[in-house]
């Protein structure tokens, strides 16, 4: 964004963790851009710091106020009735529609021109999101307007997150087998299994990862499934005859499986970066696997009467193309469609599995047109922009 007069300077983002860690993910990642590459002065306001300590080791839990990485945060308790007009940002977002403070809400109307403000949406490839991004709704008793804002695929939505940079990193990386080999040996990834076929495993608990593991066991190649604790643990204490514990691994077949400690969000992006093949899951792994420019298969969050199922295909029939491996593949992971009778996920791998280099192909297609729509910071700064300067 130029600067000029209408140019936002601070910004609150207000986080409330419902479960997992995609809400805080996409937050964290979102605030840190902002302060990073806008300059902008962001407050993240969040309600669980534990949480937010999985996927960044330096937040103080149980601290008011502290300061990380050039971002604000504070620990979102019930605060409400203590904000003046001066200490409402000038963008304020509401992420996934929680309910802000009433105080803040209140301050908000008195300020001079009004905060900017946005409820920030989960992303989907359905069609309905290009009609209702930047929709303005009234609010019903006091002088303000929120928008909403919606991530996505298509140049009529908000875009995807990413950072300046990024392709660059990655791309270093990857053509860095040293690189990449030195940052998997601490978790006790072995030069044997370098040579593997290497999967990162992050799904929700109802993934047949039993069936793929067993798969796998019966395949002719090698593969590596790198799992962090916490994940699919049922399946991988069964596969361990041991606790899911980081650090623990073993072989059974043709299939390794070795369990990763829960890494912090850069380290994340580089184990995507270092595998083959990424089963991701949510929101924010599953925009991170696009950028990792290797195969990949979403787990998607459940919802009720398999709405997900809709939103699942809504991609897959925007990504996939005629890779029909994949999209068998993708239907079967998420109960969408049942594995063929016949060697079911036997079946289901060994044609994914040839199609891989197709699809890594795909992902790195798909990845320059997903950056033609710019990216979601830039482009929801620039519609603040516009909304600031026609209130003047
Ligand atoms: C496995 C792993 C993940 N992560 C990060 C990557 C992401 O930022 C975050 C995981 O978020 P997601 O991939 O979105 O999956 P999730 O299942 O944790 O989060 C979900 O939460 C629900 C409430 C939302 O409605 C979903 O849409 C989704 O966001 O954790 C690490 O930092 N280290 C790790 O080792």
């Amino acid at each position: 964004m130029s600067p000029n007069t209408h140019q936002a300077r601070t910004l609150a983002l207000f986080c409330k963790v419902v479960d997992n860690f995609g809400d805080i993910g996409i937050c964290w990642r979102f605030a840190r851009q902002l302060r990073q590459e806008h300059g902008i002065a962001v407050t993240l306001w969040v309600d669980d710091l534990a949480s937010f300590r999985r996927l960044c080791p330096e937040v103080v839990v149980g601290a008011e106020t502290q300061q990380i990485a050039g971002v604000a945060v504070r620990h979102w308790r019930d605060q409400d009735g203590v904000f003046a007009p001066e200490d409402i940002a000038d963008i304020v977002i509401e992420f996934f529609a929680v309910d802000i403070p009433p105080g803040y809400i209140a301050a908000m109307a008195q300020c001079q021109p009004r905060p900017v403000w946005f409820n920030l949406e989960g992303l989907s490839a359905e069609e309905w999101v290009e009609g209702c991004h930047t929709l303005p709704s009234s609010h019903p008793r006091l002088s303000l307007t929120k928008h909403f804002f919606f991530p996505g695929f298509t140049d009529k939505t908000g875009g995807l997150l990413r950072e300046a940079g990024l392709e660059q990193r990655r791309r270093q990386f990857q053509s860095d087998p040293a690189a990449m080999a030195a940052f998997l040996a601490p978790f006790g990834v072995t030069a044997e299994e370098m040579a593997s076929t290497k999967v990162s495993l992050f799904c929700y608990p109802h993934a047949p990862v039993a069936a793929l593991f067993e798969a796998w066991q019966q395949g002719d190649e090698a593969v590596t499934c790198l799992v962090p604790e916490g994940v699919a643990s049922e399946t991988v204490q069964a596969f361990l005859g041991a606790a899911a514990q980081a650090g623990a691994a073993r072989t059974v077949g043709s299939l390794r499986v070795r369990v990763l400690p829960f890494v912090a969000q850069p380290d994340y992006d580089k184990l995507l970066w270092a595998c083959d093949l990424n089963l991701v899951r949510g929101e924010d792994s599953f925009v991170r696997a696009q950028w990792a420019g290797r195969p990949f298969v979403w787990h998607i969050y459940p919802q009720d009467e398999n709405l997900h199922h809709v939103k699942l295909r809504a991609f897959l029939g925007r990504y996939a193309g005629d890779i029909d491996s994949l999209i068998r593949f993708a239907l079967c992971w998420n109960g969408a469609e049942a594995a063929p009778q016949q060697d079911g996920w036997a079946a289901l791998w060994s044609a994914f599995r040839a199609d891989m280099p197709q699809m890594g192909s795909l992902t790195e297609a798909w990845q320059q047109k997903m950056m033609a729509n710019g990216d979601m910071s830039g482009n929801l700064l620039q519609f603040a922009c516009s909304l600031r300067s026609v209130a003047g």
